[in-house]
């Protein structure tokens, strides 16, 4: 309230309370007057409390809107860098599944899972472009004496040392895997019979070169091997692998340390 209206509401509630102007014509007006004036003023001032808590709340519920936002936000963020993070763990133990069940643990090298797919693509390809390869049974000679005379773990040794040396000599396009215990086999890819015999021989004597030593001893190994090509029409995880199978028998039973090929 002003100063100007606050004296002008002084000298008007004098005058009415002045007993000798109780009688005045325009005493009763004047009086309806003030106290209309005075209701007006309380409903105006009534309007403007309900406007400012209005405000009030207002600014609140849009400051608490944009916390819950914010924190929404927040969340989200945390969710998605929780979502990246796990898919990512699934991908690498996908990865690591999938490493486990197609290689052996020990060395490293496909184990027969992945060796039988790999046959199953080059048969497709060959379906395609018609090439020859051959498989190679490798085994390596009286393995067992150096597990009774060193121990499993000097042969457990030799076994890595061995898939290193495969790693090393045989192109990228060829595979081979841990058939067994001792038993390695080989795929050469686009290769005949006598090229794959080159191949396995000088893959032999890389072999008998890998220097095992144990305590001041130094020992060292050969190994035997079958091969035989592919033929047309031919299964080959059971036909062409038998008969690298037979072939390796003879190069066992005629004294090991050679390759045999299968020329039925
Ligand atoms: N250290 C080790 N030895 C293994 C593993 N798998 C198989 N062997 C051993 O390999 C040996 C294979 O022995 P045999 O099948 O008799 O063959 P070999 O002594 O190599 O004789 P030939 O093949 O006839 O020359 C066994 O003593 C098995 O215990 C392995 O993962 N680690």
């Amino acid at each position: 309230m002003t100063r100007d209206e606050t004296s002008l509401l002084a000298r008007v509630e004098a005058l009415l309370a002045d007993p000798a102007h109780a009688r005045h014509p325009l005493h009763e007006a004047l009086e309806d007057l003030y106290r209309h004036h005075l209701e007006e003023k309380e409903r105006l001032e009534r309007l403007i409390s309900i406007s400012d808590t209005y405000q009030r709340y207002a600014r609140e519920d849009e400051l608490s809107a944009r916390q819950r936002y914010d924190k929404a936000l927040k969340r989200q963020a945390k969710l998605s860098r929780i979502s990246d993070r796990y898919q990512q763990l699934m991908r690498e133990h996908n990865l690591a599944l999938k490493q486990d069940s197609t290689h052996d643990p020990l060395t490293g090298l496909p184990n027969r899972r992945l060796f039988g797919e790999r046959l199953k693509q080059e048969a497709k390809c060959a379906k395609r472009h018609p090439q020859s390869y051959t498989l190679a049974m490798l085994d390596i000679d009286h393995f067992k004496r150096i597990n009774d005379r060193h121990g499993h773990d000097v042969g457990d040794q030799v076994l890595v040392a061995i898939a290193h040396v495969m790693r090393q000599e045989l192109r990228d396009y060829d595979l081979c895997a841990r058939w067994g215990g001792e038993e390695f086999l080989l795929l050469l890819a686009d290769t005949q019979l006598e090229e794959a015999h080159a191949i396995v021989d000088r893959l032999r004597q890389r072999l008998s070169e890998i220097p095992i030593t144990v305590g001041d001893m130094t020992l060292s190994i050969t190994a035997s091997a079958g091969l035989s090509e592919h033929r047309n029409g031919e299964n080959p995880l059971e036909e062409t692998l038998h008969r690298a199978d037979q072939a390796l028998l003879r190069a066992k039973r005629s004294g090991r340390d050679r390759s045999c090929v299968d020329l039925a």
